[in-house]
This record gives C-alpha cells, sequence and structure tokens, in this order.
C-alpha cells in the first residue's frame, strides 16, 4: 500500500512558519507533491478564541471581547470558555447535587477542581513555553442553578452523526437522575423549532431506548437561525438551560444566541454539544461518531476491494464523507491496508504528467492488476473547477455546494486508455 494523504501542520505557530518559510504561501496553498511518498500529519482546527482576538481587527471587535485569555507564567495562555458568571457576577452557587448521590459521595475527588486545565499540546521540549490550555469539564463543587428552578431543552441541528440519540438520551438521564432535574424539553426540527413547533416533554422513560436507533428523534434542519425568534421563545417559556447539539454551524449559531442573552442579561446558561463525523475539532479527544463512520466506511472499502480484485485492472473508486477534513478517509484507509490512494481536502494533487494521480493508476495496474481509491467528498474541489463551472449554490445553512469528486473521478478513469 502506498498512501498519499499530506495534512498541513498541527497548529498555528507552525503555520505561521510555514507561511513566512513558504513567503506568504498559505498551508491550503502548499503545491501538491507527486504520489509516491507516504506522509501524515494532523490538522485540526485550533484556539478559537486566540483566533478571534489576532483576527479582531477583521472580525467583529464585539466577539474579540468576549474572548476569556488570561496568561501565567512561563508561557502559559488560558484560552477560557464564556461563563453565567461573567455577566451576572453576583450569581448565587449551591452544593452539587451529586455529593448526595449514592454513586457518586463515595468517590473521593470525584468533583473537578475549580482551577483544573488540560494543555492543547502532550509534546513539549524542556525550554518550550507551557502554551495554551483549556478549562477543564467535569462536575464542579457547586453548580448556579437549583434542582427544581431548571428548566432545560435540548436541540438538534445540521447534519446527522452516529450517536446523537445517545447524547440525547444521556443529557436527559443525567440531569434526572443525577441532576434531580424534572423539567426538560426537546425542541424539535433543529433551530427554527424553538419558534415554530410545540416543546416535547422528554423523560428517562421516553428516552429509554432511543441509543439503538439511528438519526435524531428530536429531528434536525438546515438554515432557519432566527436569534431574536429563538431568545424570545427562551424568555418566554422561562428556558435557563440550552443544549445545543451540533457542529460548527450549529455551534455558530449557538454563540449567537449566547450573544443576545447576555445582551438581555438572562439567567440562561447555553451549553454547546460539538457533533462532527469528521472529528476535526482540536479541543477535544475524539468526536461521538467518528469510530461509527470509520468502522462503515471500512464495509464500502472492503466491497470495493472485492470487485476491484474480481475484474482485470479493476478499480474500486469509494467516496467517503469529509468537505474540508480528511479524517475518516485516512483512518479507514489506514486501517485498511488495502487502499491504495487515498485523496483527501487538505492534500493537493494534479492529474496529468510525471507524479499525476494518472500515472500513478497506471502504474498501480501494471504493478497489482487491480486498485482502490479512496476520496473524501471535499478533496480534488480546485481541479474539478477548471474543467466543470463551479456554482456558488448553497445548502440552507449556507455551506457551499460541492462538485461532485466521485463522479468526475469516474470519468477520468473510464477515458484512460486500457
Ligand atoms: N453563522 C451562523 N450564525 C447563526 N446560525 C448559523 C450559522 N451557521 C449555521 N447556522 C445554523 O446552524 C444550523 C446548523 O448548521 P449546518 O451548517 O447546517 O450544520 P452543522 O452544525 O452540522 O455544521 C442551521 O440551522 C444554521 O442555520
Ligand atoms: O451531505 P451533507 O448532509 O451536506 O453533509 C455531508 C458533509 O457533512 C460533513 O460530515 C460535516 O458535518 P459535521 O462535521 O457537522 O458532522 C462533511 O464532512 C460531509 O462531507
Amino acid at each position: 500500500m502506498a498512501s498519499h494523504i499530506i495534512l498541513p501542520p498541527d497548529d498555528e505557530e507552525q503555520r505561521q512558519r510555514d507561511e513566512e518559510e513558504d513567503g506568504g504561501q498559505s498551508a491550503s496553498e502548499h503545491a501538491p507533491l507527486p504520489f509516491s511518498a507516504m506522509c501524515v500529519r494532523i490538522s485540526r482546527d485550533s484556539y478559537p478564541n486566540l483566533r478571534a482576538l489576532r483576527n479582531a481587527s477583521a472580525v467583529s471587535l464585539a466577539d474579540a471581547a468576549y474572548a476569556k485569555i488570561s496568561e501565567g507564567d512561563f508561557g502559559y495562555v488560558l484560552d477560557d470558555v464564556p461563563h453565567l458568571a461573567d455577566y451576572l457576577p453576583d450569581i448565587p452557587t449551591y452544593p452539587n447535587p451529586l455529593q448526595d448521590h449514592p454513586a457518586y459521595s463515595t468517590v473521593k475527588q470525584y468533583f473537578v477542581n475549580e482551577d483544573d486545565t488540560v494543555p492543547q499540546k502532550v509534546v513539549v521540549q524542556k525550554n518550550s513555553r507551557r502554551g495554551v490550555h483549556f478549562r477543564r469539564a467535569g462536575p464542579r463543587q457547586r453548580v448556579y442553578f437549583e434542582s427544581d428552578e431548571v428548566k432545560a431543552c435540548i436541540v438538534t441541528c445540521g447534519g446527522l452523526c452516529p450517536g446523537l440519540n445517545t447524547v440525547i438520551r444521556e443529557l436527559v438521564c443525567g440531569l434526572s437522575h443525577m441532576y434531580n432535574v424534572n423539567k426538560i424539553y426537546g425542541i424539535q426540527n433543529g433551530y427554527k423549532g424553538f419558534y415554530s413547533s410545540n416543546y416535547l416533554a422528554v423523560t428517562p422513560k421516553t428516552v429509554n431506548d432511543i441509543h439503538k436507533r439511528g438519526g435524531t428523534v428530536l429531528g434536525t434542519s438546515r438554515g432557519g437561525h432566527d436569534t431574536k425568534k429563538i431568545v424570545d421563545n427562551i424568555q418566554d417559556r422561562g428556558i435557563n438551560q440550552v443544549y445545543i447539539i451540533g457542529g460548527d454551524g450549529t455551534q455558530k449559531g449557538a454563540y449567537e444566541i449566547y450573544k443576545e442573552i447576555r445582551k438581555r442579561g438572562l439567567k440562561v446558561a447555553v451549553a454547546g454539544v460539538p457533533k462532527t463525523i469528521d472529528n476535526d475539532i482540536a479541543i477535544i479527544d475524539k468526536s461521538f461518531g467518528f469510530d461509527s463512520a470509520v468502522e462503515e466506511a471500512q464495509r464500502a472499502i472492503d466491497s470495493a476491494h472485492v470487485e476491484a480484485c474480481s475484474a482485470e485492472n479493476g478499480i474500486g473508486l469509494v467516496k467517503l464523507m469529509g468537505r474540508y477534513s480528511g479524517f475518516i478517509a485516512m483512518y479507514a484507509t489506514l486501517a485498511s491496508r488495502d487502499v491504495d490512494c487515498c485523496l483527501i481536502p487538505e492534500s493537493p494533487f494534479y492529474m496529468d504528467g510525471e507524479g499525476g494521480l494518472l500515472q500513478y493508476i497506471e502504474k498501480r495496474l501494471k504493478e497489482n492488476k487491480h486498485m482502490v481509491i479512496v476520496v473524501a467528498e471535499g478533496a480534488g474541489q480546485d481541479i474539478i473547477a477548471k474543467s466543470i463551472p463551479s456554482s456558488d449554490q448553497q445548502d440552507a445553512s449556507g455551506n457551499k455546494l460541492l462538485l461532485d469528486i466521485g463522479l468526475w473521478l469516474t470519468h477520468k478513469i473510464k477515458i484512460l486508455p486500457t
């Protein structure tokens, strides 16, 4: 197997260093490499708040003002999350109900220390700066709501991902069994459900079996984010905890809701639960659903391999998810060992001439009489755009619609001389 996977550097500073070395060329503009080497580097979007600060003149200054960056000794940086106490400084706190829970009260040090933070980088050198840290998640000794006071709601937005129902179930059961909350509502069909549908009362009983089903029992949608209408409804219905499960688009929407809530001075906590099938979030170890997606991709690759082996010069072409991220394609490729070539959005390639994809295909067919190609759906968009005019069409959430790399490659391969 000779996989061709090259991802850009793994942090902002490295990216800047590379850009300087390249005379200002950005990582994504790196020249395509010929199909020979096997090289893997991983990059996930990082430092959201630091970026906001650095780009303060380019983006809104109001957004940059919400960024909570503090510095400590030896280059320690805390990139913190917004909190109710930022704009309600006198908000009272209460003992965490978990301390009376039979399963948790016996566990020493169950609660997370207020000051715990987690370093962004695990690998350091003797003299390196301590670097960026994030607030550690987990139950605190004191909480900001009394159980009886809580009126929580849960919404799922944007694209589907395996595990959504499991997350909904755990939120409902956790709130109910661990925090004694009994007013929990499901918002139907994404953001628009805040103002256009009934709120569904959910209990541990109603969500008991949902983790065995695919999709999201609450429904989801794209578009429909009307901040004012959403917050009006949250306020009118007395909701004070909002759990928002979704991808990057959804989290941008959650941030808008948070800003509006903060502007109105409401005691409403907004919690974003990151959902991405792509696993391209730097500040969590792994996103839920990613493993299932890679596992499912294996099945497609296995079948493509069987088909390719059964025909002389057979080529199995598997298109996988990944608009801007090659993690699913890359992990599935590395696990499979049957893939000859993996094309991902982060790594430019070219078709014709020395070191091009077509030459590589011919070489592999000569050597092996069959091959398997895995392609993430966002790969090669720049090349296709040269032969097919790319439209500016968008989905309801404003995401650009991609050109179909699968069909395009199939056509290119079919017209190869036999
Ligand atoms: N910049 C934004 N501001 C407010 N809402 C947004 C923004 N981007 C996306 N949304 C909303 O978030 C929801 C999900 O976004 P989408 O991009 O479809 O999926 P995902 O969250 O999976 O990336 C949609 O309802 C969309 O309207
Ligand atoms: O076909 P759709 O529904 O637009 O979604 C497909 C795309 O969504 C993504 O999985 C991203 O979604 P998430 O990161 O929010 O899970 C892309 O990588 C993928 O190609």
